[in-house]
C-alpha cells in the first residue's frame, strides 16, 4: 500500500522534531502502523530554513493553504501555534476532509468545541496527544487506558518552563528572570512566555484534561489561573523547612454536592502554585519534566511522568497520533475513540465551580512587626472565620528593620481545609491590621494522597 501522505504546517521546534523522528524511525513506525507515513509537503514562513531542514524530495511552500489544497494529503499536522491563523487553517483542513494532528493546546482549550464539532460533522479526526504534557501519553491514558474508571481527580505538573524555573530557583538559587531565559533558550517556553509563567499554558492543558476526565465541554474561560510570578525565594525556602515543595499544579476534581450546605455537584478547574508534601513522587519532579497523577475509583492513583516539552519528546506524541490516524483512517467514524473520550451526545452538564467555592488548605506568609500580641490577633481572625490552624512557624526578628525601625519578622501559618471565600475574607481582615507590613502571601496546599 502507498504511504499515507502528510502535510506539515510550521516546522519550528516541534515540527522539526516530528520530521526528524518520523524519518529516522520510519521502518519501525511503518511496521506498527501497517502502512508507511510520509511528510511530503511542508509550509513555513521561512521557506529557506524549512527546505534546509527537510532536504530535497519534500515540497516546501510558504502558503499553508497550498498544503490543505493538495488532494494527495490525508493528514495535516498543525504546529504553528496560537489561535489566529492556526484556527483558520485547522478549520479549513477539516472542511477539506483532512484529519488533523495538533500540539496546540491554546487553540483547543479555547475553540475546541467548534473544532471537534466541525471534525465530527465531516467524519475526520482531530488528535492532540502532544497538546497535554508533551511526550507523556496522558490523553491516551485518560481516554482509553482508564476508561473503566469514574475519575475523581487529575493533578499535574503540566508546564515544563515553570517547573524548570522553580527547580533552578530552589537548587541553584537562580533568579527568576535568568531561569526563564534558560528555559526559552532550551525551547520549552511558548512564543509568548507570559502564557507559561502566568499559568495560562497549564490552564489550557488542565481544561483539556477536565473535559476528557469528566465528559464536559472545553471551558477555558471558567478556569481559575494563577502563575508563579508572585512567588518569592523565601516561600520556596519556608516550604522546604515545613516538609513541602512548591509546584505549579493544574488540578481538576469532581466535587460531590451537599444539599445541607447548599452545594451543587460540580468540578474544580484550577491552576496555581501549591505546597505538595516533599515525600510525594510528584514533589520530586524537577526541571522541565512533567508528571500527572490521576485518581480513578477502580484503579486508585496512577502517575505519568516524562518530558512535557522539547522538540523530539513532543514529536513522539505527534507521531503517535499520526500512527493512530493511519490505523483508523478507513474505520467507520463510530468505531473511533471520541475526541473528548465520551460520545458527543453523552456529555455531562456538570458545572465548573467558581474558585470561591473550592475547599483546600493553605500556607500563609505574613510580614509582621515583631510586637507582642501580633500572632494572637492573626490567629484570632482565623479562629473567628472558623479556619483551624495546622502549624505556625515564626522566625526570629530580622536585624535589619524597615523604615519604621520596628523589628520585623515572617510568620508562616499552615491551615486545615476551608472554603476559599472564607479564607479571602480572613486575609482581607489580617491585611488591614497595622502590624501586618506587606502583602500576605497565600499558597494553596494539596496532599495528593
Ligand atoms: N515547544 C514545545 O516544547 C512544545 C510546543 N507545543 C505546541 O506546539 C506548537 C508549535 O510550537 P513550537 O514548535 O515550539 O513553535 P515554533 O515557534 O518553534 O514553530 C512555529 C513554526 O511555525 C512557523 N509559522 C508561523 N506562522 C506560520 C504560517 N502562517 N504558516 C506557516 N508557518 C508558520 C514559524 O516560522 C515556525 O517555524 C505550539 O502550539 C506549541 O504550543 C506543545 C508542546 C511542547
Ligand atoms: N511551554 C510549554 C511547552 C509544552 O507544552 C511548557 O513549558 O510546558
Ligand atoms: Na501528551
Amino acid at each position: 500500500m502507498k504511504p499515507i501522505q502528510v502535510g506539515l504546517l510550521g516546522i519550528g521546534v516541534v515540527g522539526s522534531g516530528t520530521f526528524n523522528v518520523l524519518r529516522r524511525n520510519q521502518e519501525e513506525i511503518q511496521r506498527r502502523a501497517g502502512r508507511g507515513i510520509e511528510i511530503t509537503m511542508v509550509a513555513d514562513l521561512n521557506v529557506a530554513r524549512a527546505q534546509e531542514l527537510v532536504g530535497p524530495g519534500v515540497t516546501v511552500v510558504s502558503d499553508a493553504r497550498a498544503v490543505i489544497a493538495n488532494p494527495d494529503i490525508d493528514i495535516v499536522i498543525e504546529l504553528i501555534g496560537g489561535y489566529g491563523i492556526a484556527k483558520t487553517l485547522v478549520l479549513e483542513a477539516i472542511a477539506a476532509g483532512k484529519h488533523v494532528v495538533t500540539a496546540n493546546k491554546a487553540l483547543l482549550a479555547v475553540h475546541g468545541t467548534e473544532i471537534f464539532a466541525a471534525a465530527s460533522a465531516k467524519g475526520v479526526m482531530v488528535a492532540f496527544e502532544a497538546a497535554v504534557a508533551g511526550g507523556i501519553p496522558i490523553i491516551k491514558a485518560l481516554r482509553e487506558g482508564l476508561t473503566a474508571n469514574r475519575i475523581q481527580w487529575v493533578a499535574g505538573i503540566i508546564n515544563g518552563t515553570t517547573n524548570f524555573i522553580l527547580s533552578e530557583m530552589r537548587d541553584k538559587g537562580l533568579d527568576f528572570a535568568v531561569a526563564l531565559k534558560e528555559a526559552q533558550a532550551l525551547g520549552y517556553a511558548e512564543a509568548d512566555p507570559t502564557f507559561d509563567i502566568e499559568g495560562v499554558d497549564a490552564a489550557h492543558k488542565a481544561t483539556l484534561m477536565a473535559s476528557i476526565a469528566f465528559g464536559v465541554p472545553v471551558q477555558f474561560d471558567k478556569a481559575y489561573v494563577e502563575g508563579i510570578t508572585q512567588l518569592g525565594a523565601a516561600d520556596i525556602k519556608y516550604a522546604e523547612q515545613l516538609g513541602y515543595r512548591i509546584k505549579l499544579l493544574g488540578i481538576t476534581k469532581r466535587r460531590q454536592g451537599d444539599v445541607s450546605k447548599r452545594q451543587a455537584d460540580g468540578i474544580e478547574l484550577r491552576v496555581h502554585p501549591c505546597l505538595v508534601p516533599a515525600k510525594r513522587l510528584i514533589a520530586n519532579v524537577e526541571g522541565a519534566m512533567n508528571a500527572v497523577v490521576v485518581n480513578g475509583d477502580a484503579v486508585g492513583n496512577t502517575l505519568y511522568y516524562g518530558k512535557g516539552a522539547g522538540s523530539e519528546p513532543t514529536a513522539s506524541a505527534v507521531i503517535a497520533d499520526l500512527v493512530d490516524i493511519t490505523r483508523l483512517h478507513t474505520a467507520d467514524a463510530a468505531q473511533r475513540v471520541p475526541h473528548l473520550a465520551f460520545q458527543p451526545n453523552a456529555m455531562s452538564d456538570l458545572v465548573v465551580l467558581p474558585m470561591s467555592e473550592v475547599v483546600t488548605s493553605y500556607y500563609l506568609r505574613l510580614r509582621v512587626a515583631d510586637e507582642t500580641g501580633v500572632l494572637t490577633k492573626v490567629t484570632g481572625i482565623l479562629a473567628e472565620a472558623g479556619i483551624s490552624i495546622d502549624a505556625v512557624l515564626q522566625r526570629e526578628a530580622d536585624e535589619v528593620c524597615g523604615e519604621s525601625q520596628v523589628p520585623q519578622t515572617d510568620v508562616i501559618i499552615l491551615t486545615h481545609d476551608c472554603v476559599e471565600a472564607c479564607m479571602n475574607a480572613a486575609i482581607a481582615q489580617m491585611q488591614a491590621l497595622p502590624t501586618v507590613l506587606g502583602p500576605i502571601t497565600r499558597i494553596r496546599k494539596e496532599e495528593l494522597a
